[in-house]
């Protein structure tokens, strides 16, 4: 039978010792409730002996009525002192949790430098430490800190230290990996004779500044850990801690051990995205499992193999851990990925139709030119529906004029375009803060008459690149919209030598967008329908 795992979640205390990482007492609880909506066994709220804001969230998350075990985090007690004086022990008791994770010393070189005591005290601050948990009636933990390279040094001392908390009560020895530098070989050699000669439970907490964390902690596993500690996402101090969203579906999927019931590790991709949007860091697309480009294939060879069966190209079905499969279309794009992707938008497309290979030229030259679809779904959407059915066009430009002045001080910029709808000509003059925002507006208020929705979206991000940087000013330049409302999200593309006509075609490229959703919005009227030429051909 398969041995379970103890996920014990500490985004919201190693993870928050990340740079750039700062979460509020309510980011906290909210990161906490998702956590135990996914599943993880223990979720390590904080350090209530450092801040305030720690001891907020262990007062208020205790009506949240989770299932996880919210455990606190504290270090042994401090150098020739009482266990019951210790202001980070006695916090973590009055945090009235169930569970106490803390940190002790396990190498004789930080003993000696960085508390600057004795080995023997050390051991006794250890002793101390995990009796007073215990009388105390809480579930305890020991983070050995740098306990690998404390083994390398001096192996006598630190199982001396493993031993003290197990004698002690300690209910679990975890053992860390703190600077990061050790290796899977190693890791598995050093589990094995702690699991030899101590009975205590076994943890691993391994932080990633070898890029080794997660082989490190499926090492550990497999030499018997039976607790995994990290973070969601990899957060962490330096290059991070072990990323639980790596761990836990290796554990499972690959390895059979029981981590997650499998309807919750479903909900990992989303968890993950959740945790970043909190943190406010975006992910890494390309992030094994969970990240957006996990399963996206863009080789031509690749989506054509996929489309006959998706194994040839996936290692796992994406759905098992949340995610899904995307095809992105691009210059290096096949006929497969043009089918597939007009399959995905209800396009009755077929392959060695003269129309997809012109379609695949036509992206192709684009790209070149220095478009990129890959990241504007919505121009690349558009550009199908064009090749594919008889779209119309909604509104024609027929011309726009911008002017900036700075006046007392204050830069003002208008915008002012015409624009023909069903053959009524329409001219607007709007202001904005800044010339996109001026043309932006301009083109809404011409087009609010006829599409009151339009109203609803709006700019959500602008992003401009420089496409041949050694033309300096007078490069190219790719700009990317996203617009926002009407219950989605799109992306649009723009180049030029010109920053302002770059990003009026993406506007417009925007606009012809939303114009198309806004229609099933509405549920086509039949007007609307035949406008965008929604009825396939
Ligand atoms: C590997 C890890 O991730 S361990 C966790 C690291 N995380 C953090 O440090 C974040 C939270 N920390 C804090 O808020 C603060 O550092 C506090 C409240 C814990 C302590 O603050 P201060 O009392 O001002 O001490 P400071 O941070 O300067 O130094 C740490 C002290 O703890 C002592 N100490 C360090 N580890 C331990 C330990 N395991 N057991 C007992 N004492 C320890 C050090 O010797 C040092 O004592 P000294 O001042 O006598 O030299
Ligand atoms: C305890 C801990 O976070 C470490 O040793 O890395």
């Amino acid at each position: 039978m398969s041995a379970n795992i103890s996920i014990f979640d500490t985004t919201l205390r190693d993870g928050t010792q990340g740079e750039g990482i700062s979460l509020s007492a309510d980011d906290k609880l909210k990161i906490a409730l998702k956590l135990d909506a996914l599943g993880v066994h223990y979720i390590e709220g904080g350090n209530p002996g450092s801040n305030s804001k720690d001891i907020e969230f262990f007062q208020r998350v205790k009506s949240l009525g989770l299932n996880a075990r919210i455990t606190a985090f504290g270090s042994t007690r401090r150098k020739n002192s009482l266990a019951e004086q210790d202001a980070s022990l006695l916090r973590i008791v009055e945090s009235g949790v169930p569970a106490a994770t803390l940190v002790g010393k396990a190498w004789d070189f930080h003993v000696h430098t960085a508390l600057q005591t004795s080995l023997e005290e050390n051991l006794a601050m250890i002793f101390d430490s995990f009796a007073f948990l215990k009388r105390n009636g809480m579930e305890a933990m020991y983070d050995a800190e740098h306990f690998f390279d404390g083994y390398k040094h001096n192996p006598e001392y630190a199982l001396a230290a493993l031993r003290k908390a197990q004698d002690a009560g300690a209910d679990w020895l975890v053992l860390c990996d703190t600077n990061g530098g050790t290796l899977p070989s190693e890791i598995h050699e050093i589990v094995s004779r702690v699991r030899s000669e101590l009975t205590a439970s076994i943890g691993i907490h391994t932080h990633n500044d070898c890029e080794l964390a997660v082989a490190n902690t499926l090492s550990a596993v497999q030499a018997g850990a039976r607790q995994v500690q990290g973070t969601i996402n990899g957060y962490g101090e330096r290059c991070g801690n072990a990323n639980l969203c790596s761990i836990i579906p290796n554990l499972q999927i690959k390895m059979g051990y029981n981590c997650l019931p499998d309807e919750k590790l479903r909900t990992l991709t989303s968890t993950a995205r959740y945790v970043s949007e909190i943190a406010n860091v975006h992910m890494p697309v390309g992030q094994a499992y969970v990240g957006n480009a996990a399963f996206a294939h863009k080789g031509g060879i690749h989506v054509s193999a996929i489309m006959k069966d998706s194994k040839t190209y996936e290692h796992i079905q994406p759905e098992l851990v949340g995610n899904k499969q995307r095809i992105l279309v691009s210059e290096l794009a096949g006929q497969s990925n043009i089918i597939s992707k007009a399959h995905e938008l209800g396009l009755d497309v077929n392959s060695n139709n003269e129309k997809t290979k012109q379609i695949i030229d036509q992206i192709k030259e684009l790209e070149h030119q220095g478009y990129q679809f890959e990241g504007a779904d919505a121009s690349l959407e558009l550009l199908l529906r064009e090749a594919f059915t008889d779209m119309k066009e909604i509104f024609t430009v027929e011309s726009f004029k911008m002017h900036m002045e700075k006046s007392n001080g204050v830069m003002i910029s208008e915008a002012i375009v015409k624009i023909n709808v069903d053959g009524q000509q329409v001219y607007t003059a709007a202001e904005g803060n800044g010339p996109v925002n001026a043309l932006d507006n301009a083109l809404r208020k011409a087009l609010v008459q006829f599409y009151p929705k339009i109203e609803q979206i709006h700019l959500s991000d602008y992003k401009v690149r420089v496409i041949d940087e050694k033309d300096a000013t007078a490069a190219k330049v790719r700009v990317l919209v996203e617009s926002t409302g009407l219950d989605n999200t799109w992306s649009t593309v723009g180049v030029s030598s010109n920053v302002i006509e770059a990003s009026w075609e993406a506007l417009l490229g925007s606009i012809r967008y939303a114009l198309l959703s806004m229609d099933k919005v509405n549920n086509g009227s039949p007007d609307i329908t035949e406008r965008l030429g929604l009825i396939n051909h």
